[in-house]
């Protein structure tokens, strides 16, 4: 690493259809946003690990020395393929002085932080002594996938500081990827941390966060989608806290509950996935109203099983309702629950009634718009 360091970033990401029920195994479809996270790796001093999160207010720092020790009395092998244990997190809980339940947005940057380092350095060499700063310009907490994007530059950086991988920046390159294998190792111990945060994630937030782009995620599987027309969609931020994992929790309490009923509902999802890919892959590059409608009826499908499955919130309902009232069809994105919402633009969409749906969004208090281009 050189003196100056290296800054490492990962986009966010908007799921179209498929949340939730691609935990269970179903088929989800997500892009990458032009927001992003960003961590700056600088050499320590004094053989101390540094931490800086302003998103979530922590600053915290521990000698090199007494996280080895720590490692030492996790007794496990730490690979990218298993699971944090309970028995680990609570080690690092106590360590860092966190509740058991641990569900404060600071409490779980710092346990998947502390894991993540432990469990790569643990594989590949020393704890490492280096200052690591990570901020965004992702809401945390809002379904974009801020979770994934912070695991992800938190895996780039905590390996590349234990050399199991390159360093991607040639003389005189400003910015760079890294090569397919090592952003597939990147990818792996990205899921790593969104285990600890999420309990059990699928995959999907951080495969986008690693690769970037439009793809279809499923059961580990990742692939390209073959075209991706130019979609409009505006994003509206409810600004109502929530936390994926208890969502996720919540929704496979009801599939234990209720088989007969829920397990139909999440394949009716993994039915509208499909067929969304397929529209979107018949679509021309250039907007074309046509294939609109059918867009529509599923975002109003997915909206209504969204519901059913318990990830729904009146302020989700709310916005529904008043995008609805300007001929715009919305669901929620990511877990739910509050968060954000996302409302498919028609080409044939006016920019007045597009204006004047932002401006009863925002007098109903859902404040923070963006457009975004798939
Ligand atoms: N920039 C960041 N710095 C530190 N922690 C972050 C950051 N972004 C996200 N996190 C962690 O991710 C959690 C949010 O994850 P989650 O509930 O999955 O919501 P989402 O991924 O939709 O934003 C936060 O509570 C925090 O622990
Ligand atoms: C609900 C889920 O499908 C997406 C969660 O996304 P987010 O953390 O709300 O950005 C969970 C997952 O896929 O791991
Ligand atoms: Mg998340």
């Amino acid at each position: 690493m050189s003196e100056h360091g290296l800054l490492v970033s990962a986009p966010g990401k908007v799921i179209l259809h498929g949340e939730h029920a691609v935990v269970h195994g179903k088929a989800a479809l997500a892009v990458a946003l032009g927001l992003r996270t960003f961590l700056r790796l600088r050499p320590g001093g004094g053989e101390r690990l540094r931490i800086h999160l302003p998103g979530v207010g922590v600053r915290r720092e521990w000698d090199v020395a007494e996280l080895s020790a720590l490692r030492g009395r996790l007794t496990a092998d730490f690979d990218e393929s298993k699971s944090p244990g309970v028995e680990q997190l609570d080690v690092l809980k106590e360590f860092a002085g966190i509740a058991a339940d641990a569900s404060a947005p600071d409490s779980l940057a710092i346990l998947a932080f502390l894991y993540m380092c432990l469990a790569i350095s643990a594989k590949y060499g020393d704890v490492p002594s280096v200052d690591i700063a990570v901020w965004s310009e992702l809401p945390t907490g809002a379904g974009l996938g801020s979770s994934a994007a912070y695991a992800v530059c938190l895996a780039a950086a905590l390996l590349h500081a234990c050399r199991a991988i390159s360093c991607p920046l040639k003389d005189g390159e400003a910015t760079a990827r890294w090569p397919e294998e090592e952003m597939s190792l990147i990818n792996s111990w990205a899921f790593q941390g969104e285990r600890v945060i999420h309990g059990n994630p699928s995959g999907v937030d951080n495969a986008v966060g690693t690769w970037g782009g439009a793809l279809r995620y499923q059961s580990g599987k990742i692939t390209s989608l073959k075209r991706v027309p130019t979609l409009r969609i505006l994003l509206t931020n409810t600004k109502v806290p929530r936390s994926t994992k208890v969502l996720v929790a919540g929704v496979k309490e009801k599939i234990l509950k209720f088989p007969a009923i829920m397990n139909p509902v999440l394949d009716s999802i993994d039915a509208i996935s499909q067929e969304c890919q397929s529209v979107l892959e018949a679509m021309p590059t250039n907007p074309s109203p046509e294939y609109y409608p059918v867009l529509e009826e599923l975002f109003d499908i997915n909206q209504h099983h969204l519901n059913v499955i318990g990830v729904g919130h009146p302020s989700l309902d709310r916005l529904c309702r008043v995008t609805a009232s300007h001929g715009l069809h919305s669901k929620l994105t990511g877990a739910g629950g509050g968060g954000c919402g996302i409302t498919l633009l028609p080409p044939d969409a006016t920019p007045l009634a597009v204006e004047a749906a932002k401006r009863d969004l925002c007098a109903c208090g859902c404040a923070e718009h963006c457009d975004i281009l798939g």
